[in-house]
């Protein structure tokens, strides 16, 4: 499956954007309907106040001021005032609710997105780069926080006071009403056209911020490579592309967003320009009031100014969507390894069984073609072959880490797909290449993801430890269970990673232990120590030991040779170290 969240579904992303895109996003805020509604109220309470101050003033011009009854002038300015001062606490009130609303998306939708990347399966990680979906859970979503915290009200505000404005300007004389507005069709017609290119430039600035977090963390992670080659060059090159890159699409965004207020601008000052000249004239043939003119231009002032801002707010709601777009394609992606029903037969002497297997990764050719074996309870496999053979492959179905393309993979006799990935994990015991630590203890590192163990004492933990004789390995640490492990930087050596994971994986006593390159970095002595720990595993546990160091498969019961998308079983370890030496006078 394409996991690529910077390639395909570009039609379907087109068609999407918009509606669409506002409809879900509105789908994520349902807890938040009451501060909503009341932010709502506010807002609406702030816009009639605001509304209602022009047709008080064009009264006062003509009712009080024209006539010098001062009375009146005090009466409306002290109800302008209350007005303003009501407008205020309201619209203070809206700001800080939709604050909280904006912290509390950004919250939501950072713990949805990290969500859905621990659902997802391994490939979707092989495929996407770790600093651009990082950019996606801190940068794009604090773009959809800006949104809620700072425009949207603003942006409901606006629109409710431009309406009431044109419902006045209308109302107080159409024809001129008509003339003061037609601007704004213009404005509608220009935003309309623009908006599909404003959307994609944002969306490529966006994106350009993901590939620049992902070169940053790239070449953070391979420092040491970096200098031991002396290669800052190469790095400080690929960065300046990718900044470069950035810079110009960051650019052209801007572009894009802030070619809307000058546009708004034009046309507001036209509509100005248009109702002072009518409305003097109209004041010449006597059809309309000086205070009714004053009240006009205040209406169109509060239709048009609003829509300046609306120029800037549209550009945030511009950003806000396309950034929604980048995190939406995470939060809907399926899982395309999910739970099956089971049923298969057990066989009680075989537990894990490859029924005409093939796979390929991603856009590639077939890595295993057809492959069929068994894995009996209580035997130790072997698979050797050339580098790139597909041994990693093999052992990766067998863990489910992948799916196969074709075939099926059988746990027990039953599709391995039908197991719930705690049953799996429980059963299946991998021990990686490069091991997985985090920083923490070894206690900590050890029991992540034994949820049997996770509370036991550190003298129960100890006993089991000597019970298994876990406890030599241990003792190679200076403080035992609390040595602290700090992956971050060179606290540990890729031999010590290993002995931990060893522990790990043997302390759950799965059915199936996988130990792929897992002694690699070990010495051959604490290597005999290992092998002496795994005779003490109850005897019907299977283990799969991939190794290129023949000496470490010597008691294995059964050879498998793994090379061209083929497993072949050797007959002995003789016959294994023929095949691999044809392997490589082949190639
Ligand atoms: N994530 C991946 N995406 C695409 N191709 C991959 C991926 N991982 C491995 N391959 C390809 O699949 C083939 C088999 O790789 P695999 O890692 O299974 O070999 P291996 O026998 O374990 O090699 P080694 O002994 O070096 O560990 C290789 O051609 C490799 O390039």
């Amino acid at each position: 499956m394409n996991y690529n969240l910077n390639t395909g579904n570009e039609d379907k992303k087109k068609k999407r954007l918009g509606f669409q895109s506002v409809k879900s996003l509105v789908g994520h805020m349902v807890e938040e309907k009451k501060t909503l509604l009341v932010a709502f109220v506010a807002m609406v309470i702030t816009a009639v106040l605001n509304l209602v101050g022009p047709i008080i003033i064009g009264n006062t011009v003509d009712n009080y001021i024209q006539t010098s009854r001062f009375h009146g002038v005090l009466i409306n300015g002290a109800i302008l005032l209350g007005a303003y001062v009501i407008a205020l606490f309201a619209g203070y009130l809206q700001t800080r609710l939709m604050g909280s609303v904006g912290q509390r998306m950004l919250f939501t939708l950072r713990n949805s997105v990290f969500q859905k990347l621990q659902e997802l399966p391994y490939d979707f990680f092989n495929q996407n780069k770790t600093g651009d979906l990082i950019s996606r859970i801190n940068n794009d979503t604090e773009k959809i926080n800006q949104f809620f915290a700072q425009s949207l009200m603003q942006f409901l505000r606006i629109i409710l006071i431009m309406i009431g404005s044109a419902i006045f300007l209308v109302s107080i004389q159409w024809e001129l009403g008509v003339a003061a507005l037609l601007p704004a069709l213009l404005i509608w017609i220009f935003t309309k056209i623009t908006s599909p290119w404003v959307k994609r430039k944002n969306a490529e600035s966006l994106k350009t911020v993901g590939s620049l977090s992902s070169e940053v963390q790239e070449s953070l992670n391979n420092f040491k490579v970096v200098v031991a080659f002396n290669r800052r060059d190469y790095f400080r090159k690929r960065f300046g592309l990718v900044n470069q890159e950035n810079y110009k699409t960051a650019i052209k965004a801007g572009i894009a967003n802030h070619m809307f207020l000058p546009v708004y601008s034009l046309f507001s000052n036209l509509g100005l320009l248009i109702v002072l000249t009518l409305g003097i004239y109209f004041i010449s043939i006597g059809q309309f009031t000086v205070g009714l003119l004053i009240s006009f231009i205040a209406y169109v002032n509060s239709f048009y100014n609003p829509l300046r801002q609306m120029a800037s707010l549209w550009s945030t709601y511009q950003v806000a969507l396309a950034a929604w777009e980048r995190i939406r394609r995470i939060i809907e992606l399926a899982n395309n390894m999910p739970q099956t029903d089971s049923q298969g037969v057990d066989d009680s002497a075989t537990l894990l069984s490859f029924r005409d297997v093939s796979f390929a990764y991603p856009n590639g050719n077939d890595v295993l073609h057809k492959i069929t074996f068994d894995l009996r309870k209580g035997r130790t496999y072997a698979f050797v072959g050339p580098t790139g053979g597909g041994k990693t492959t093999t052992a990766s179905l067998i863990a489910r880490l992948y799916d196969s393309t074709k075939g099926q993979v059988l746990l027990n006799g039953e599709d391995i797909r039908s197991f719930t990935p705690e049953e799996r994990t429980k059963r299946i015991g991998f021990i990686l290449q490069d091991p997985f630590l985090f920083s923490g203890t070894i206690r900590e590192n050890i029991l992540y993801g034994n949820y049997e163990l996770k509370e036991i004492s550190n003298e129960r933990l100890m006993q089991i430890f000597k019970d298994t004789g876990l406890e030599s390995l241990l003792q190679r640490f200076e403080n035992g269970l609390d040595t602290k492990v700090d992956v971050s930087g060179d606290g540990i050596s890729l031999g010590q990673k290993q002995l931990i994971a060893f522990m790990r994986a043997v302390l759950r006593k799965p059915d199936l232990l996988i130990l792929d390159e897992a002694t690699a970095n070990i010495d051959t002595v604490t290597e005999q120590l290992l092998d002496e720990i795994l005779q003490k595993l109850p005897e019907t546990t299977t283990k799969v030991i991939i190794a290129h160091r023949l000496n470490t498969i010597a008691n294995a019961d059964v050879i498998y040779f793994v090379n061209t998308g083929k497993v072949t079983r050797a007959g002995s370890l003789q016959e294994a170290v023929d095949m691999l030496m044809k392997g490589k006078m082949a190639s």
